[in-house]
């Protein structure tokens, strides 16, 4: 994403990424657009970017939803909570400390890996309605918990019980239906004003 499409200028940006030293972490229920957004974001800042969910795959040799339909939910969580633990560690050979960490969406509710996002890294839950939810979820086959029943009552069942953990994130981005760069403006916002 280029810097003219958003409200700052390149100075602003640059400007704020110096300010930056630790991870940026994005929490959020899927399809909120913690990986379109969070790309765009690091290449904004001038940083490297990293999706937790593509890191689980590479590792695994494996798709999301081959390792749910071979070993179920319970594996691919302990697989994710090492792999946030081994990101967030190795930001720190970033220079700067600056990275952009995509979870994946379940990661943030386990107590161990929200700890340690909370402690060491900028948290921004990124927020959307249960529409755009459904809209955006649809693009893609690739979230084995939505092939479990209705994905809408999925989505509005997984968001209600996830806002205690999500809301725990010190800095709150609702994401709406208009283009990323939208999103983009308000995170950058809110990272300037969280500082
Ligand atoms: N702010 C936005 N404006 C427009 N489209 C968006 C926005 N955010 C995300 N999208 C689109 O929604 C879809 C889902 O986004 P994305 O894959 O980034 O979600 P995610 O939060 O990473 O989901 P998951 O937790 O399943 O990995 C993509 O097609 C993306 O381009
Ligand atoms: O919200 C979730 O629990 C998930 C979200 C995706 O990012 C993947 O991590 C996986 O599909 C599970
Ligand atoms: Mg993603």
């Amino acid at each position: 994403m280029d810097v003219q499409q958003t409200h700052f200028s390149a100075q602003e940006i640059a400007a704020l990424a110096r300010r930056i030293n630790r991870p940026i972490v994005l929490v959020g229920m899927m399809g909120v657009g913690k990986s379109s957004v969070g790309k765009r974001l690091a290449s904004l800042l001038d940083c490297a970017f990293v999706d937790a969910d593509e890191e689980i795959e590479r590792s695994a040799q494996m798709t999301i939803p081959e390792i749910f339909d071979a070993f179920g939910e319970a594996y691919f969580r302990d697989g994710e909570r090492r792999v946030i633990a081994r990101l967030m560690n190795e930001s720190a050979g970033e220079p700067g400390g600056r990275i952009v960490i995509a979870t994946g969406g379940g990661a943030f509710c386990n107590a161990e890996t929200r700890a340690a996002i909370l402690d060491k890294a900028i948290t921004i839950w990124l927020d959307s309605e249960v529409d755009t939810l459904v809209e955006r979820t649809a693009r893609k086959d690739n979230r084995p918990l939505l092939k479990q029943g209705d994905p809408r009552e999925i989505l509005a069942k997984l968001r209600a019980e996830r806002e205690p953990y999500y809301s725990q994130a010190p800095i709150h981005v609702v994401s709406g239906n208009g283009p990323h760069v939208q999103t983009i403006n308000k995170v950058l916002q809110g990272i300037s004003q969280w500082l």
